[in-house]
């Protein structure tokens, strides 16, 4: 079996559970926050580096990799492990998400979807088969089914026509799948903002019987508080024993959020995103380095962190850095966003363990200035 999830503790106060998944390149352990590196990357962070903040898992993007490299150039490399030099596990994304974020570049049919590569403009087409052959190619531990993300807002009719070629592609990918034993492959829950129409996928995607379920159709522009209702409606629909990974997600609150209504695993862009623009997650909130209040600031970005930014170096540096444009901005910011959200769920892990992660909601949202 690819993929084993061990349920390891149900939370008394919330739906949060604490749990390990179980792969052929190491043992991950649950709520994780995944770094995001689309182009067989995280931007800027060498693997030595996402092993010294603890990265457990790293998510690769499907749709990038087919059009550069290739996906049969890193295959030729022995896959996307050897190729990038990161031998703890990998989750790779369908590219549907990609794909149909290409607005007009694209044309759905049931076959599949033809799209113009943001590249080079050249045509090009994916079907569920594609979309796991490509996956197959790049040996990651944990790939996606092909599904398509409805846009928010959408009405029903398009949301359930959209739903019910999910599940039909979803079959399509199951039966595609060559290695099952090495690569556990995810069914993707739809039905947009509509409580029926995702009790319609949840019971059409549970029945194929996958290793693991993501919530997809989420944080595409609707308001926090209806995704914590989608979810909260949603979870308790997906089996108890799979892992439950909600797509795209997130910001702090988010994270704090979702792992309440039972969501196991996160991947999000935010924290190398926001990096490059010179602005950190920390205790107090976010800090956008390139504000003249911080001209001759010799404190460390974050006084409660604990990284290597954040112990060696002031805001004054890191802005001087940020202005001169010097590439050590992105590296410093990036390290310390993304420790502070591995940080985040360490934390949470253990309030789950202590029975105490509606204290710690509380006491982190005072101090990062949420209101909850
Ligand atoms: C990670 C798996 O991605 C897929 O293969 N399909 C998919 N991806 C999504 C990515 C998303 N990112 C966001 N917000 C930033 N929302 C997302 C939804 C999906 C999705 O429904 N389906």
């Amino acid at each position: 079996m690819a993929i084993k999830y061990e349920l390891i503790k149900e939370c008394k106060q919330t739906g949060a559970r604490l749990g390990k998944i179980h792969t052929p390149h190491g043992t991950i352990e649950t709520p994780i926050f995944m770094p995001v590196g689309t182009q067989a990357t995280v931007k800027s962070m060498t693997p030595e580096e996402l092993k010294e903040i603890e990265s457990q898992i790293i998510l690769s993007n499907t749709y990038h990799l087919y059009l550069r490299p290739g996906h049969d150039l890193v295959e030729k490399a022995g896959g996307l492990h050897k190729f990038m030099n990161w031998d703890r596990p990998i989750l790779t994304d369908s590219g549907g998400f990609q794909v149909f974020s290409l607005g007009d570049l694209r044309k759905i049919s049931e076959e599949g979807v033809e799209f113009r590569s943001h590249i080079d403009g050249s045509k090009h087409f994916i079907s569920p088969e594609k979309a796991i052959e490509i996956q197959n190619s790049l040996g990651s531990d944990i790939i996606m089914a092909f599904d398509e993300c409805a846009p928010y807002p959408a009405d029903r009719e398009y949301v359930k026509n959209s739903l019910e070629r999910t599940t039909r592609w979803a079959k399509r990918c199951k039966k595609a799948h060559k290695n099952t034993d090495t690569q556990g492959l995810f069914g993707i829950i739809q039905g947009g903002i509509y409580k029926d129409m995702r009790e319609q996928s949840a019971k059409e995607i549970t029945e194929l019987d996958f290793p693991g379920y993501a919530v997809g159709g989420l944080s595409v522009g609707e308001p926090k508080p209806l995704m914590y209702e989608v979810l909260e409606y949603t979870t308790p629909l997906m089996p108890k024993n799979k892992p439950r990974y909600l797509m795209g997600v997130g910001s702090p609150d988010c994270l704090i959020e979702g792992v309440i209504r039972g969501i196991d695993m996160f991947d999000c862009v935010l924290p190398t995103r926001i990096a490059r623009n010179g602005t950190a997650m920390t205790s107090q909130g976010r800090v956008t380095i390139k504000q003249a209040r911080f001209y001759d600031d010799f404190t460390p970005l974050d006084p409660e962190c604990d990284c290597y930014t954040c112990r060696n170096y002031t805001k004054a540096y890191l802005r001087h850095l940020f202005k001169a444009n010097e590439i050590l901005s992105a590296r410093l910011f990036s390290y310390h966003n993304l420790y502070f959200l591995l940080k985040l769920m360490k934390n949470i892990r253990e309030a789950i363990k202590n029975d105490n992660l509606l204290d710690y909601r509380k006491e982190f949202f005072e101090k990062y200035g949420y209101e909850l």
